[in-house]
C-alpha cells in the first residue's frame, strides 16, 4: 500500500537554494523513493518573489514527479507551516561580497522570531525543523525560543555542508574516497570559527589522522579551507553557495528522517550539556540518527587544540546569542 503524504514546508522557495532542493525533495531524494509529499512553499508577500515562485510551481509541474501529492504557494507562515511534518528554513537574506555574518543578524532575527511563532501555532507537533538561512544556529535557537510548545530538540540547524566540505578536503589530500570517511565531525557554529575535526575519522578501518599526520596542515591549511569556504564561493561565483547548500540540506533531512545507519554525521542541535556546551547553545556536534531521533555521540576526548577550537566557537555563538536576547 502506498503511504500517505506528509508536508514539506520550504521558506524562501523562489531563492537559489530552493531553486536546487524543491526538485530534489519531490523527485524522493529526501525522504524516500516511496514517500509522497506535500509541498507548501513560503515567500515573501511581495509581487516580483510571488511570481518567481509560481514559476518555480510551474517547473515543478512540469516534472510530473510521482511522489509530488500537492504544491502550495503561500505568502503567510501560518499557512505556510499549517501541519507541517517538515520545516526547511531557508529563507533569509544571503551575504554578498564583503559582508560579514554578524551584520545579518539583525534583520534575520525578525524573520525568525515570526516564523518560529507560527511554527508554534501551526505546524504537527512532531515537526522536524531545518534551519539553512544564516545565521543558522542563531536563526535556529531564536526559531526554537518562539516555539515553546515544540520539543527544543526539534529545532536544528545546517552544520552538514561544513561537514562534507571537511569530507572533501581530507580526501583530496590523504587520496581516499569521499564516501569511505566514517566519524568526522564539525564542532560549532556554521561560520568561519567552526571547528572541524577528523582526529576520530577513519577510512576503512585506518586512521585519517595518521595517515594525514600533518597538525600544521590541520591548522593552517585545512581548517581555514574549510571554514573560509562559503567566502571563497562567494569571491568566485559572485553569489553564496546554492546547490552544494541544497544538496547539504537533503542530506540533513534525509539522515533524520530515515536514519544514518550507526554512522556520525553533523547536525546543529540544541546542546543538553554535552561537552560542556551550555544547555541550550545550538552547535554542531557529532550525532548518530535513528528512528527520527538523532543522539549526540558523547564521550570523545577534548584535547587541548580541539578545547580551543570549541571554546572560539562557542564563545562567538554566546556573543550571537547575546545580541539577540533582546527580542525573545
Ligand atoms: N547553513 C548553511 O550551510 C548555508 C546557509 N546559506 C544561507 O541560506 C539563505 C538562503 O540563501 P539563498 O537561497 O542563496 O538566498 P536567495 O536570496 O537566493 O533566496 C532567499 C529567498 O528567501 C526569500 N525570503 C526572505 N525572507 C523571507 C521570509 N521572511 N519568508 C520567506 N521567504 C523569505 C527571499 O525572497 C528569497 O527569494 C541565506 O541566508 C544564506 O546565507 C547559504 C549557504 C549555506
Ligand atoms: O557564506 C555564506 O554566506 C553562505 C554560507 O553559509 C556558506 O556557503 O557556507
Amino acid at each position: 500500500m502506498s503511504k500517505a503524504p506528509v508536508r514539506v514546508a520550504v521558506t524562501g522557495a523562489a531563492g537559489q537554494i530552493g531553486y536546487a532542493l524543491l526538485f530534489r525533495i519531490a523527485s524522493g531524494e529526501m525522504l524516500g523513493k516511496d514517500q509522497p509529499v506535500i509541498l507548501q512553499l513560503l515567500e515573501i508577500p511581495d509581487e516580483k518573489a510571488q511570481n518567481a515562485l509560481k514559476g518555480v510551481i510551474m517547473e515543478l509541474e512540469d516534472c510530473a514527479f510521482p511522489l509530488l501529492a500537492g504544491i502550495e504557494a503561500h505568502s503567510d507562515p501560518l499557512q505556510a507551516f499549517k501541519d507541517t511534518d517538515y520545516a526547511l528554513l531557508v529563507g533569509a537574506r544571503p551575504r554578498g561580497p564583503g559582508m560579514e555574518r554578524a551584520d545579518l543578524l539583525a534583520a534575520n532575527a525578525q524573520i525568525f522570531t515570526a516564523q518560529g511563532k507560527a511554527l508554534n501555532a501551526v505546524a504537527s507537533r512532531n515537526v522536524k525543523v531545518l534551519v539553512v538561512g544564516n545565521p543558522a544556529n542563531t536563526n535556529a535557537y531564536i526559531a526554537m525560543k518562539s516555539a515553546p510548545d515544540l520539543p527544543a530538540k526539534n529545532f536544528t540547524a545546517m552544520l552538514r555542508l561544513d561537514h562534507n566540505r571537511a569530507a572533501s578536503q581530507l580526501a583530496a589530500k590523504a587520496g581516499f574516497k569521499v564516501g569511505d570517511i566514517r566519524k568526522l565531525t564539525v564542532w560549532g557554529n556554521h561560520s568561519p570559527t567552526m571547528y572541524a575535526d577528523y582526529r576520530f575519522a577513519t577510512v576503512n578501518g585506518k586512521s585519517v589522522k595518521e595517515m594525514i599526520n600533518d597538525q600544521e596542515w590541520n591548522a593552517n591549511v585545512f581548517l581555514p579551507t574549510v571554514g573560509k569556504r562559503g567566502a571563497a564561493i562567494i569571491a568566485a561565483r559572485g553569489l553564496s553557495s546554492a546547490a552544494s547548500a541544497a544538496n547539504a540540506a537533503i542530506d540533513h533531512m534525509r539522515d533524520w528522517a530515515l536514519g544514518s545507519n550507526g554512522e556520525w554525521v553533523t547536525m546543529g542541535v540544541p546542546s543538553n550539556g554535552e561537552y560542556g556546551i551550555p544547555a541550550g547553545v545550538v552547535f554542531g556536534f557529532p550525532v548518530i540518527t535513528a528512528g527520527g531521533e538523532y543522539k549526540i555521540v558523547e564521550g570523545l576526548e577534548i584535547d587541548a587544540f580541539s578545547q580551543e577550537g570549541i571554546n572560539k566557537t562557542l564563545a562567538e555563538l554566546q556573543g550571537e546569542q547575546d545580541g539577540v536576547k533582546h527580542l525573545l
